[in-house]
């Protein structure tokens, strides 16, 4: 019945519309059939009229082109709120010209330039110049305040731009002098940065040779060496910072220590030659008493005389036995103290092993540790999470690291170890990071990495590998690596993560070894 009558309603607005003479166009038909079915007439959005207004407006700066997408997508969405909000936009951004007396400063000035003939207009609005303020306002805190003139006139010509009233030739020769200056500021700070990093090379290479333990220091300092060549960025200072408060640690603790012993050392040898030095002369004065005694004796008539003498040299031998007993213990006690040093040093060796495990950096290769991975870890998933970007974690394993071993020896096996990890930073991006995950096992941690891509990176590392061998005596090594990748689900642990690349390398190793997987 309902079907039936609609059909009556389509057929009578057909016939309706031919008795008008009306274009047949959807919006006529639509029209003239709710008049028929009493629909109450509702305008038709005037899509088409306004996707042709919108092609017509002129495109001069970035802010017309933003709101001319904005009302292209208000059009399509049918919505006459984003149709107005983007017109309103794109009035914001356009040219102001005209002359009423209510015209502002900038205004007016804007129109005088638009008389001139050779110039085409640009939208200096005060819209612009408050932006340009803001953007100068980002930027300054990067030129620092060192030097005031600068610092002043970046103040004044911010005040000016952000006054209604401003007059735009003016504020344009104050954004000219301006630009001189900021160049010449800008060029400052690249030059102090460069000094600066000049002067933390200078410090790392004097560290070095100030060490005591120049083993553990030498892969510290070469880590610390390549950390701070620039490309700089945020996450190399914090590397940077990382590897140096170990540094400082270990040889604030290990010199401490070691001055701590040095000085016991000195006091004991101190105290042992004064102690020899009353014994020389005690036994120097016991001597002369004796060869006295010996003289008085000689010459003795009677053992009346000899008597006092005999207890002269009793008494003076029991001095000296007595004397020697408290040399002997003395000299014990020293011994005993010697010993007592020497377990400390002992135990202070042990400490300062115990400290290079405490440290976040490999001896050997200079990637980071387990320890300094989990703190990586822990930061890069945290970034992930906060930026809500991706993370893709790979683990390496050195294909048939144990015959390398046993043909060319434990030693050609550390520096395969060490030239996977030189050739690994080399290829990895500033913001990757690299840590031994244990014996020949390498962690990568990729950040704003997804999986495909991480794979892709692995593989690339694989290829350059191929390219590049290194030297045991005159025999060329190359090496190849298994290796699995997989991507930080967004609630995932950090040890589940590295738990699925293992497994995924070890499904590589199962595969044939010198390949990819993802996890
Ligand atoms: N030179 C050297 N060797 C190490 C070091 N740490 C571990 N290794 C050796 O690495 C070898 C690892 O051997 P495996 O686990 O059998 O692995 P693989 O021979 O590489 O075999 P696949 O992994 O199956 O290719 C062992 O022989 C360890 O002694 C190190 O710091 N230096």
């Amino acid at each position: 019945m309902v079907e039936k009558r609609s059909f009556e309603i389509a057929r009578e607005t057909l016939k309706q519309l031919t008795a008008r003479k009306l274009v047949p166009t959807p919006a006529n038909y639509q029209s003239v059939y709710n008049e028929i079915a009493g629909i109450p007439s509702v305008q038709p959005f005037p899509a088409d009229f306004l996707r042709d207004l919108s092609q017509s407006l002129p495109l001069k700066t970035p802010g017309q082109q933003k709101q001319k997408g904005l009302l292209d997508y208000a059009i399509d969405r049918l919505s006459w709120d984003g149709v107005k909000a983007a017109l309103v936009g794109y009035g914001a951004f356009a040219p102001v010209v005209g002359s009423d007396a209510g015209t502002s400063p900038l205004a007016s000035s804007l129109s005088a330039n638009a008389e001139q003939p050779s110039s085409n207009p640009p939208a200096l609005t005060a819209e612009f110049f408050a932006q340009i303020a803001r953007l100068i306002e980002y930027a300054q805190p990067a030129l620092g305040t060192d030097d005031e003139r600068f610092v002043e006139q970046t103040g004044f010509l911010l005040q000016a731009m952000r006054k209604p009233d401003a007059d735009a030739y003016t504020l344009k020769t104050m954004l000219v002098n301006y630009s001189h200056r900021l160049s010449f500021a800008a060029e400052d700070q690249a030059e102090i940065r460069k000094g600066l990093l000049k002067l933390l090379h200078l410090i790392f290479t004097n560290i070095g040779e100030l060490s005591l333990d120049e083993q553990w220091l030498k892969g510290q300092m070469d880590a610390l060496m390549s950390v701070s060549t620039p490309p700089l960025s945020l996450r190399r200072m914090d590397e940077l910072e990382r590897l140096l408060t170990d540094v400082i640690f270990k040889q604030k603790d290990a010199k401490y220590k070691w001055l701590e012993a040095q000085d016991e050392m000195r006091r004991m040898l101190a105290a042992f030659i004064e102690r020899l030095a009353q014994m020389t002369q005690s036994t120097g004065t016991f001597q002369s008493k004796l060869e006295e005694s010996a003289r008085l004796i000689e010459q003795a008539r009677s053992i009346a005389d000899i008597a006092p003498v005999l207890k002269e040299v009793v008494g003076t031998t029991r001095n000296m036995a007595q004397e020697s007993q408290l040399s002997r213990e003395q000299l014990g006690a020293m011994q005993e103290r010697a010993k007592q040093t020497e377990v400390e040093l002992a135990k202070l060796h042990k400490e300062l092993d115990r400290v290079s495990l405490q440290a976040r950096h490999d001896a050997l290769t200079g990637a980071l540790n387990r320890k300094g991975l989990d703190e990586a870890l822990n930061r890069e998933i945290s970034t992930m999470r906060r930026n809500e970007s991706v993370l893709s974690v790979a683990l390496l394993d050195i294909d048939n690291f144990k015959k390398l071993n046993d043909t060319l020896g434990h030693a050609t096996g550390d520096v395969a170890l060490t030239h996977l990890a030189g050739v690994a930073k080399e290829c990895m991006r500033p913001q990757d990071t690299l840590a031994r995950y244990g014996g020949e096992e390498f962690v990568i941690l990729l950040p704003d990495t997804p999986l495909d891509k991480g794979i892709e990176a692995m593989t690339r590392l694989q290829r350059e590998l191929t390219k590049r061998f290194f030297l045991a005596g005159t025999e060329k090594v190359l090496i190849t690596f298994s290796a699995g990748v997989a991507q930080v689900a967004a609630e995932e642990e950090p040890a589940d993560a590295i738990r699925r690349a293992d497994q995924a390398m070890y499904l590589a190793k199962r595969a044939g070894k010198n390949r990819v997987l993802g996890a």
